[in-house]
């Protein structure tokens, strides 16, 4: 049983939450994020059986997110996107008890302490990851570049800067990755305002169907989203 006593003790910091705006407390010590992608390099598009993921060169400093709660610079390695198959759910953030139709995450992590991402990936100050609502209206057309499961296509010089929206405002606290294996190891930065992307460029989201090299292994991907988690204490502290 003290296995699972460890278990239970150690799940203290678990990811995403239900943000409560006006229990978040305002910090005047929050400087602002700085997103510095504009040399960024992307290599590829894939999809990996539960997200459509962009993997980007993190073999230097090229981009990079700091400010903020972030104690140095946390390289870009890869973002991706949740959703779920309607269009009232499908992020994994909520604001107060609120879904957005999906949510991107921007995968960081801190080269400055540790040698490797997997290496940060198990340490408490090892990853930030910016999330960002997505609502629906405009275009995110991502999706044509790849639908077929396993399948990695180049998506060079892709700019994630124009996924942004107009304001950097955030909510940030400590968490956890949302898909296994969990690792607690996340400084979680969320910003308040969406993005909006098109009813049609969701439904492609939706419409994931995927092949895999097998013939007739087709399998639907949606609702690849993780429910908020219990808060155990923990303060999520808002920007101005
Ligand atoms: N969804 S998440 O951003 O917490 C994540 N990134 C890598 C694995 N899981
Ligand atoms: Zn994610």
């Amino acid at each position: 049983v003290s296995w699972l006593v460890d278990k239970l003790v150690f799940i203290l910091r678990q990811s995403p939450i239900d943000i409560v705006p006006h229990q978040a407390s305002r910090d005047p010590n929050l400087s602002q994020i700085v997103l510095n992608y504009d040399r960024c390099t992307s290599i590829n598009i894939s999809n990996n059986g539960h997200s459509v993921v962009v993997e980007f060169d993190d073999t230097d400093d090229r981009s990079v997110i700091q400010g903020g709660p972030l104690d140095n610079p946390y390289r870009l390695k890869q973002f991706h996107f949740h959703w779920g198959e309607k269009g009232c759910e499908g992020s994994e953030h909520t604001v107060s008890g609120n879904s957005y139709a999906s949510e991107l995450h921007l995968v960081h992590w801190n080269a400055v302490k540790y040698k490797t991402f997997d290496e940060a990936a198990t340490a408490p100050d090892g990853l930030a990851v910016l999330g960002i609502f997505l609502d629906q209206k405009q275009n995110v057309n991502l999706l044509q570049f790849c639908s077929l499961l396993g399948s990695i296509t180049d998506f060079k010089d892709f700019n994630p800067k124009c996924l942004l929206p107009s304001s950097l405002h955030y909510w940030t606290y400590l968490g956890s990755l949302t898909t296994p294996p969990l690792h607690e190891s996340v400084i979680w930065i969320v910003l308040k305002d969406p993005i909006t992307v098109s009813e049609k460029q969701l439904g492609k989201f939706r419409m994931l169907l995927f092949t895999g090299e097998e013939e007739d292994q087709r399998l639907r991907m949606e609702n690849n989203f993780r429910p908020p988690q219990p808060l155990k204490g923990r303060k999520v502290r808002s920007s101005n």
